[in-house]
């Protein structure tokens, strides 16, 4: 089954229908504005934030992200495969080796989420397995790999910035679960410190990239857009799988 139903409609040729694109400022802006959506304030995250998940709802959601961990070098590979352009290869290929790895120096994100899933009293085999991945998580995080896959690698590209947003959501993780959550291991927080350097320096390439490309006419601006609040809405959709999933799990455990 593919999650392709979610995704927005394929892209409006890019016409010239008069009005001028905006300056990039102002684009860019927009696209920062996007934050209000961002899942930050899902009541999940806000949960997570303020200590109020339980330490089994904690470990569903370090288990349940796995499997977003594990799309993302495929997501980064397929817009690697429809990019005939060498220079965005060769940056976009940091990002596959950030999560896979590049060797026993450097384990890469992979690695470090699992090691995150041990710190809050997962196995290795609990993480790894997949085992504990809701459908409907599965489902979100699909379709922005399919999304990558049949859609421009230009869209693609704009897809990625949500990592505008992503090192507060990383900040305040590593801020706050020392506090609200003792319990857990503070080396398993490593994956957070490493994505706060790597999303900046994403973000970079990736920013630069949009506000270039997209500013040849304001409608393909508005797609960027478009593209930017698809890419929240997987997001918003996988922690709404992930909160039910804990629903679920509540509810069956009660009925035992
Ligand atoms: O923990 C988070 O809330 C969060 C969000 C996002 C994001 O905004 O897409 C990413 C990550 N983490 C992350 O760790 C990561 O490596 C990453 C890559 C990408 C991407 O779209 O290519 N998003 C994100």
């Amino acid at each position: 089954m593919d999650a392709e139903l979610i995704a927005p409609p394929p892209a409006a040729p890019a016409v010239d229908d008069g009005e001028a694109p905006l300056p990039h400022e102002e684009f860019e802006a927009r696209l920062r504005g996007k934050s209000t959506r961002y899942h930050i304030h899902h009541p999940f995250h806000v949960m997570m934030a303020e200590g109020r998940l339980t330490p089994a709802q904690l470990r569903g959601w370090v288990a349940n992200r796995f499997y977003y961990q594990v799309s993302i070098p495929l997501k980064d590979a397929a817009i690697l495969a429809n990019c005939p352009e060498r220079e965005i290869r060769r940056e976009w290929i940091q990002r596959i080796l950030d999560h896979d790895g590049r060797g026993a120096d450097d384990p890469g994100g992979i690695e470090a989420w699992i090691r995150l899933g041990e710190a809050v009293g997962l196995t290795r085999e609990d993480v790894t397995s997949l085992r504990l991945v809701a459908p409907a998580a599965r489902f979100a995080v699909d379709a922005y790999v399919n999304f990558a896959r049949r859609q421009p690698w230009e869209e693609a590209v704009a897809s990625s910035l949500t990592e505008l947003f992503a090192p507060h959501i990383h900040q305040q993780r590593i801020d706050t679960w020392p506090q609200v959550y003792p319990w857990v291991d503070p080396a398993g927080l490593q994956y957070f410190r490493n994505r706060l350097t790597q999303a900046r320096r994403d973000v970079d390439h990736g920013l630069r990239f949009t506000l270039e490309h997209f500013s040849r006419s304001r409608a393909l601006q508005e797609r960027a857009l478009e593209v930017l609040q698809f890419k929240l809405d997987v997001l918003w959709a996988l922690a709404d799988a992930i909160m039910l999933d804990q629903c679920e799990i509540e509810i069956r455990g009660a009925k035992a």
